[in-house]
């Protein structure tokens, strides 16, 4: 089983893997960007180059072709948690790119093995704001808050779109709280 945490920067999904890490022992934790060594390398250029839209989306590509061809596929047989998706790769891209090519691009880069189940942490305006004040800003950060709350709704049409089963949590709800719906939705699939 495939599953992946999902929401705009801050959501709260580190805070979430790192509480499933200590119980789910069983479980592969990934992540995007930048799970392989290859991946590191290609999360640095993202983060400090200037490039332009189309560069950017080539490089979470390559980063997402990696992690799969080298870490998920040899670990079909068990449950993986991944912290970002390909759900990611196209809800943040959609703002600059065709949602069908994005598919297409996506499903080569992949082999077409997408996650079989979203947990999708959502953040009202006021606590993003909030959570994003205290903290630096990354280039894609630095695109807003409107930004981010286009791709919170990027992210659920995606989902929508591409017929995969979800959820979603208010990420503004306390950290034991989202932790224990979390548990709940994920031990359906994994025993
Ligand atoms: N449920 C929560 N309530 C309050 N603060 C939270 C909650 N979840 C995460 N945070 C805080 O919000 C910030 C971003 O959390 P983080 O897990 O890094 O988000 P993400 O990995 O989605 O970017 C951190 O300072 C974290 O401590
Ligand atoms: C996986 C992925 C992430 N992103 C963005 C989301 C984040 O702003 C950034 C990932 O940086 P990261 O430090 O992992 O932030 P977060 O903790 O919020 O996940 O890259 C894309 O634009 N496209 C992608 O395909």
């Amino acid at each position: 089983m495939y599953i992946a945490i999902e929401g705009i920067d801050t959501a709260g999904k580190s805070t979430q893997i790192e509480l499933l890490q200590k119980e789910f022992k069983n479980v592969l934790f990934i992540k995007e960007p930048g799970f392989t060594e290859f991946g590191k390398k290609i999360r640095e250029i993202i983060f400090n180059d200037e490039i332009s839209k189309k560069t950017e989306l080539f490089l979470f590509l390559a980063d997402r072709s990696e992690t799969i061809e080298k870490v998920v596929k040899p670990n079909l047989d068990k449950n993986i948690i991944s912290d970002r998706s390909v759900i990611s790769g196209i809800a943040y891209a959609m703002e600059y790119f065709d949602f069908d090519l994005l598919v297409n691009l996506n499903k080569f880069a992949t082999d077409s093995i997408f996650p079989n189940f979203v947990i999708i942490l959502k953040l009202n305006k006021n606590t993003l704001e909030y959570r994003m004040s205290g903290k630096n800003h990354d280039n894609i950060e630095k695109r807003g808050l409107r930004y981010l709350l286009n791709i919170q709704d990027n992210i659920i049409t995606t989902c929508n779109r591409l017929e995969i089963p979800y959820i979603l949590i208010d990420a503004s709800k306390p950290i034991d709280e989202i932790y224990f719906r979390i548990k709940k939705a994920i031990s359906e699939y994994i025993k």
